[in-house]
């Protein structure tokens, strides 16, 4: 076991004394206790510093004979990796994407299990160019291929023969904190379906964005599958699964093995913010409702994509010209009712209740698999049925019930087109071309399925065929489009990574019982006021990827404070809600960032 203790000089330490806890901004780097020496250090990427520990050091932990001579400082090790990154990159030109995308993310993860601090500066410095290999769209190759990419386990893995034993297990896990979880049943990993253990790859990915964007201590995030089996046949059959070859849990003997863990985690770290992710859509407002009261946690599929979406949404009104009051009547088609689109349309529809003060009746159209829901559709979901349209309100336009997405956007015109269906190129030419004839000067596309090839639609065919004067955003991240125009198609990449860290942040720092509506709506909002007029006149409604960092700090810093103002919030260390509550807005700010964990070699001390 370890435990961190935290050496400043007096200056610094009293600069941060009003707000820091964990404090961990490496003013002076914190000195780190270890348990370990020898060989047993190199092989634990947490504190491994390769040819990085200084003399010192090495005499200190009994490493001396097991390192070649010359110290490499950490500038010269990341310039290292970073030259074999570009020499990877140069030699793999001309080969498949698949390959190279592949490649890339075994370098990288190759790096991470050896040396995690130099692999988090990496990725933190590079965030926009590695985002899309350790997230998506990479992450979800690397799950179809995870059993055979496997090497070392990272996270936790739960699976249903360990019912009963939850709660001795969970003490395996080496790190005596844990803040923030990220929880998978692999049931619904992007738009790729039932991948079982291999879903694990989730998890992990959302937790590098964390430590990334968050700056959550590595040390302190804890990727979970929780394996119930799996209905995917392919790999049912195939030898090499990693996970149970079973078919999954349901019912009463699902949920109890969830309750379980859920109990167990809370019993551990009762602080932990608990994200869940790629559930599949029976269970995943089924356990947001079952949990969401009792333990600190959110659905990153519901509530965080609904708050990035809104964002864009109110983007969307701006970048037209109307006063945002104005998206009360925007016409919104969202395509796919499961998680995503259902958490997008309950979002958009309380803001519009805000705006106009009842029960509003916006103008929002849900499609499915089966096509328009309507009143008139049998066994309709009940968290769906509230967007069923009523029947004469659509015939009223020429509609009917299951009526086609080329009919309902030829009808509607809607002002934007949402896609949620996890379903790759259902905006075709037709429907594209279709929204040419959208009631806005900006028709908006959001073609929000992951990863890439499951997008509804490419940004080039978007700008081609819906028109140069769309708005675009899109899931995966796509390459800017050069138009005939001359000027630049800009690709907004919509997608959750810019809240979820910030509200588990924001739940993390308030030391939050719960993750409320209240807190959610802040994320969204601070996120939807972060562009300025100018960037949106651009049709950019979210901040570079680059600028990951400073969007999470601020949305953080929103959450935080309303989860104060929600009553929520019972503080985190030495700093109560009470103290947080006298913050100015700046110093919520602050505080947020003095506690993001930035990656630095800590000077090694060895305790038996
Ligand atoms: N960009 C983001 O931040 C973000 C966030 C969450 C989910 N997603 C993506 O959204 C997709 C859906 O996720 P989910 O959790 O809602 O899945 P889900 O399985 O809960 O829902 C999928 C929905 O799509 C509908 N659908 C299927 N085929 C269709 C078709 N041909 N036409 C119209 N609708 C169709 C289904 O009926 C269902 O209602 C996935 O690809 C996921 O990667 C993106
Ligand atoms: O994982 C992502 O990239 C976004 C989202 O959570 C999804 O499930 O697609
Ligand atoms: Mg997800």
């Amino acid at each position: 076991m370890w435990r961190r203790t935290v050496v400043r000089s007096a200056a610094a330490a009293e600069n941060l004394r009003r707000f820091s806890i964990a404090a961990s901004t490496p003013l002076i780097p914190s000195a780190c206790i270890v348990h370990k020496r020898g060989a047993d250090i190199l092989h634990d990427p947490w504190f491994n510093k390769d040819t990085g520990f200084p003399l010192t050091e090495r005499d200190r932990l009994g490493l001396r004979g097991l390192l070649p001579p010359r110290v490499i400082s950490f500038e010269q090790q990341y310039e290292r990796f970073m030259d074999s990154y570009r020499s990877l990159e140069k030699n793999t030109v001309g080969q498949p994407d698949n390959t190279v995308a592949l490649a890339k993310w075994r370098i990288l993860n190759r790096l991470h299990d050896r040396n995690e601090t130099l692999y988090y500066k990496v990725l933190i410095d590079n965030i926009k160019d590695f985002a899309p290999i350790i997230y998506t769209p990479t992450v979800g190759l690397v799950c179809q291929n995870y059993s055979g990419l496997f090497r070392r386990p990272r996270g936790m893995y739960f699976s249903a023969k360990d019912k009963g034993e939850m709660m001795s297990i969970i003490y395996n896990w080496p790190a005596p904190e844990v803040d923030m979880i990220v929880l998978t049943d692999g049931s619904r990993i992007l738009g790729l379906g039932d991948l079982g253990v291999q879903g694990i790859g989730i998890p992990i990915g959302k937790l590098d964005m964390y430590v990334a964007a968050a700056g959550i201590n590595p040390q302190r995030v804890l990727p979970i599958m929780l394996d119930v089996g799996t209905n995917n046949e392919k790999l049912l059959e195939d030898r090499l699964y990693l996970g149970l070859r079973e078919r999954r849990l349901e019912g009463e003997e699902y949920i109890s093995i969830v309750d379980e863990l859920m109990e167990a985690l809370h019993k551990r770290w009762p602080k932990a913010v608990i994200q869940f992710e790629d559930f599949q859509f029976k269970w995943a407002f089924e356990t947001l409702q079952r949990y969401r009261k009792k333990y600190c946690m959110f659905n990153d599929d519901i509530q965080g994509t609904a708050g990035v979406a809104l964002a864009g949404l109110l983007g969307v009104v701006r970048a037209q010209g109307r006063p945002l009051l104005d998206f009360v009547n925007q016409k919104i088609v969202v395509v796919g009712a499961g998680s995503a689109g259902l958490g997008v349309l309950n979002m958009a529809y309380q803001a519009v209740s805000r705006m106009t003060g009842t029960t509003a009746n916006p103008h929002f159209y849900l499609i499915d698999k089966d096509g328009l829901i309507t009143k008139e559709r049998s066994g309709v979901d009940p968290s769906a049925a509230p967007f069923a349209k009523v029947i004469g309100e659509v015939e009223s336009i020429g509609l009917r019930e299951g009526s086609d997405l080329l009919e309902v956007v030829k009808k509607v015109k809607p002002h934007v087109l949402v896609g949620l269906s996890g379903v790759g190129g259902i905006f075709n030419e037709q429907v594209l071309n279709a929204m040419r004839d959208s009631d806005s000067p900006k028709p908006a596309i959001f073609a929000m399925s992951n990863p890439t090839a499951n997008a509804e639609c490419t940004a080039a065919d978007a700008f081609k065929y819906a028109g140069e004067n769309i708005v675009f955003g899109s899931g995966s991240p796509f390459r800017n489009v050069e138009l005939e125009n001359g000027k630049i198609g800009h690709v907004n990449q919509a997608n959750n990574m810019y809240l979820f860290p910030g509200i588990g942040l924001g739940a993390l720092l308030s030391g939050a019982r719960i993750v409320s509506d209240g807190m959610l709506q802040a994320a969204s909002e601070c996120l939807a006021s972060y562009m300025t007029e100018e960037q949106i006149q651009k049709g950019k409604f979210y901040p570079s990827i680059g600028s990951i960092r400073n969007i999470t700090a601020e949305v953080g810093a929103a959450v935080l404070r309303a989860a104060i103002t929600e009553e929520v919030a019972e503080g985190r260390g030495d700093v109560g809600p009470k103290e947080i509550a006298h913050m100015s807005k700046e110093e919520t700010v602050e505080y947020v960032k003095s506690n993001m964990w930035y990656p630095v070699y800590s000077p090694l001390v060895h305790e038996k």
